[in-house]
């Protein structure tokens, strides 16, 4: 079997009496997609924080490329190539599309306080190439055209992509996506749908995400972990996670309804 990416080995967080995640242990294997599902409350967005170094495993450790990612802080998760974006927006509502990318660049093209300050030749030189770069990921998410309206005025499936072209600005190896599709219309969906499979069948980029919009997790995952009440009850493909008897009773039952729609 292939070597992982990302190792989640058996990993308990305990919040005060509160177990919000139980000897979870999950695989990522490098270039895939790999959806993490369960009803509210399950444990996982505390996963992708313990992951990403926004909280500590009470037990159990999380390696990324073989290295232990636990006890080191999130911005040296971030470079070692974990990058993330999170369940609300955190864009800078007032800069534009092009800025918000370029903070994400910063570590790249960094050049010192005193080059910004006097914009220095190679200040200039470096500024150039951020935008450059920041274009490209921007026409990567389909924002080519939005470079210079300001994110808060962008349409909400807009900005759920420009806080995916900022994740992206870090270079990651890994993206960690939390509810990217919550609040996005059918349209939209399909327009996440797309830019997913791009990054993942043309960058190479491997995708850990978090979501409850069933269209897109059976569209894209590859492999698909269960959490109910902070377990994990499954693990497997999506045609065995749709046909598992334990999993539509604790969460796809209730999805039926909607049969994995929006
Ligand atoms: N910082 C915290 N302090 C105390 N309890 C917490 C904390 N973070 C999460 N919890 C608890 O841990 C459990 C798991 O929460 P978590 O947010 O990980 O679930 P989730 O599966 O992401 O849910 P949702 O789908 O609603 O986002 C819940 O009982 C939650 O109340």
């Amino acid at each position: 079997m292939e070597a992982n990416i990302l190792g989640v080995n058996n990993v308990t967080v305990q919040f005060g009496g509160i177990i919000a995640l139980s000897d979870v242990s999950l695989e990522v294997t490098p270039g895939t997609i790999h959806a993490v599902i369960g009803p509210n409350g399950a444990g996982k967005s505390t996963l992708l924080n313990v992951i990403s170094g926004i909280y500590s495993a009470t037990k159990g450790d999380v390696s990324f490329e073989g290295e232990r990612l636990s006890g080191l802080a999130g911005h040296e998760i971030n470079a070692k190539g974990v990058a993330r974006t999170f369940q609300n927006t955190e864009l800078f509502k007032e800069m534009t599309a092009l800025e918000n990318v370029k903070v994400g660049l910063d570590r790249f093209h960094a050049c010192g306080v005193i080059n910004s300050a006097l914009h220095t030749k190679q200040w200039k030189k470096s500024d150039a190439e951020a935008d450059e770069a920041a274009r490209e990921l921007l026409k990567l998410v389909g924002l080519g055209d939005d470079e210079t309206s300001s994110a808060g005025i962008l349409p909400f499936g807009k900005q759920r992509r420009l806080e995916i072209a900022r994740a992206l600005a870090t270079r990651p190896k890994l993206l960690l996506l939390d509810e990217p599709a919550a609040g996005l219309r059918a349209a939209e969906v399909e327009d996440l749908i797309a830019i997913l499979r791009e990054l993942k069948t043309n960058q190479g980029l491997t995708i850990l995400i978090i979501d409850h919009v069933m269209a897109l997790v059976m569209a894209i995952s590859d492999r698909i972990s269960v959490l109910n009440f902070g377990h994990k009850i499954a693990d497997g493909a999506p045609k065995e996670i749709r046909e598992s008897a334990e999993v539509i009773k604790a969460y796809l039952g209730e999805k039926a309804a909607d049969a994995y729609s929006t």
